[in-house]
């Protein structure tokens, strides 16, 4: 069954940027403001494209209706000759229902679902699936699958389903895992995979293949692809990964190989704009629940509980804010797209003073990126980064602690009762849940299609609920170049 014409995604997936604190009287999630990023990437410099994809089209500007296609490149755009195959999965009895629906060359999905009447048409995208005709013949493929960058629910389903992809729909039995991220191209021996050697990762967290920060050297990596006679590569990682990507896309290219390179976009946070949500993250915010929870439970059997849950949110508060939602328990969520103060009329501290004396307890959940200009500021001097050149946060949940601390006991002379949680880690690295298995295996599939179908440079994901392939060198990620800004506290 070829799941990935057929998505069971139907929901859009909001996402939100300005909640500051919830209702404490209701709890309700009423007047919060929700927006979808889903224009911003084409406002944002860095999406601004190198160069206009290879096959970027405008409809006949007689009948101009703003239809526009961001196309991915193909292999026979820098390698014209290149033979075609029938599919083979039309062949499999298994498959057999796949003859009647391979997606029609013409198939693309509407960035913008939501349109006026006289709009433009707008962004289209490839739709992603199975295609009629193949670029590679079964026999031909070597492929590699390589994971990058930080930790998230679900990597080891989609490496998996690649594998299990490749070899049942495909017959595709020459597949190598590259070991810990970029540098293993040239650092590291490869391993074989094949459906036997996957069959249970998909039930761990973490990354079967190891995963590394830095260390990306195109030429390097693309002399080793080249060398090893790799011709189909998926990639599986963050913005940073995806750049990286790109490059190697862009060589392969001016080397004139033969050579799909397919990205798998993956970020715990869920700050990308275009697709509907990373997978991974609905996992990550099940998670968060139980740290919540416990805060709360902490925090409502003692007198002047302050419980403070960190989440991951390097540049978005989504799963901090989602799990807020979630949750119900929670109070106060900060998130990087917000700021915030502590002292005076309208400041955190004054807030936590009303509800302690409302309601005697406090939980308030902030995301990792929060508050850092204000951390800065009272830590200067302190601008790491790490290997891939991302700079290292500082601990926003320590830094509120000690500041809560010191002005409830020392200023207000109150008794308090702080209890911190910091789940970090914890909400990563566990293995997908359900839906997150299904959303992977998608995923996985869509790129397998797309790369025997001699697509490159490409990266796959669900655009309003059908999956579609995106140009991999405007990728959207929403905030690692432009941090939403967000002029106002919102308080309720
Ligand atoms: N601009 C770039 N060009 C080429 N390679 C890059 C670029 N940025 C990052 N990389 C490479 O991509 C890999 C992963 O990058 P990074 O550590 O930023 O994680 P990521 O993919 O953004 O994932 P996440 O941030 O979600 O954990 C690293 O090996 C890094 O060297
Ligand atoms: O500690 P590591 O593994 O570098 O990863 C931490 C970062 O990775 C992310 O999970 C994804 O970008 C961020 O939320 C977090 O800041
Ligand atoms: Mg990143």
């Amino acid at each position: 069954m070829d799941l990935s014409i057929s998505s069971p995604f139907r929901g859009a997936f909001p996402a939100p940027t300005s909640t500051f604190i919830l209702n404490p009287k209701s709890r309700c999630s009423h007047s919060l403001n929700f927006f979808k990023h889903q224009n911003s990437y084409s406002k944002n410099p860095f999406f601004s494209r190198q160069k206009i994809p290879i096959r970027a089209q405008v409809s006949d500007p007689a009948v101009d209706d703003g239809f526009v296609i961001d196309d991915v490149p193909h292999l026979t755009d820098f390698l014209p000759d290149l033979p075609s195959y029938p599919n083979p999965l039309q062949n499999s009895q298994a498959y057999a229902i796949v003859k009647q629906t391979f997606v029609r060359p013409e198939d693309v999905v509407a960035q913008k679902i939501v349109v006026q009447k006289d709009s433009s048409r707008g962004v289209h995208f490839r739709r992603a699936g199975p295609r009629e005709k193949v670029y590679f013949k079964s026999e031909e493929v070597r492929a590699c699958i390589v994971t990058c960058g930080g930790l998230c629910p679900g990597i080891n389903t989609v490496i998996r389903e690649i594998v299990c992809g490749l070899n049942y729909m495909y017959g595709v039995d020459d597949i190598l895992g590259i070991q810990g991220g970029y540098r293993g191209f040239y650092s590291k021996n490869t391993s074989t995979l094949t459906p036997k050697v996957v069959n249970d990762i998909h039930k761990r967290g973490g990354t079967f293949l190891l995963t590394s920060r830095g260390g990306h050297d195109t030429q390097k990596i693309v002399d080793n692809i080249q060398d090893r006679g790799i011709n189909q590569v998926y990639i599986i990682g963050g913005d940073g990964t995806q750049r990286g990507a790109s490059r190697i896309y862009e060589e392969v290219e001016k080397r004139g190989l033969k050579v799909a390179v397919a990205g798998i976009p993956k970020t715990i946070d869920n700050d990308i704009a275009v697709i509907d949500k990373s997978f991974g993250f609905d996992t990550a915010v099940e998670e968060a629940q139980r740290a919540i929870n416990a805060a709360h439970v902490e925090v409502e059997s003692v007198e002047n509980g302050i419980g403070i849950v960190k989440l991951m949110g390097r540049y978005s508060g989504f799963i901090a804010m989602f799990a807020t939602l979630a949750s119900r328990d929670v109070d106060c969520c900060l998130i990087p797209e917000s700021p915030f103060y502590l002292e005076g009329k309208g400041g955190l501290f004054e807030f936590i003073e009303e509800r302690l004396k409302e309601n005697g307890h406090i939980v308030i959940v902030a995301a990792e990126g929060a508050g850092q200009e204000y951390l800065a500021q009272s830590m200067q001097g302190i601008d790491e980064k790490d290997a891939s050149g991302n700079r290292l946060l500082l601990d926003v949940g320590l830094w509120l602690t000690q500041n809560i601390k010191d002005h409830f006991t020392k200023e207000r002379k109150m008794a308090i009762n702080m209890k911190y949680i910091d789940p970090t880690y914890m909400i990563r690295a566990i293995p997908s849940n359900a839906s997150d298995n299904i959303y992977c295996t998608l995923l996985a599939q869509s790129a397998v299609h797309g790369a025997m179908a001699g697509y490159t440079g490409f990266t796959v994901g669900p655009v309003n609920s059908r999956h579609a392939y995106i140009p991999i060198f405007f990728f959207p990620y929403l905030t690692s170049i432009n941090p939403p800004k967000l002029k106002i506290i919102e308080r309720y």
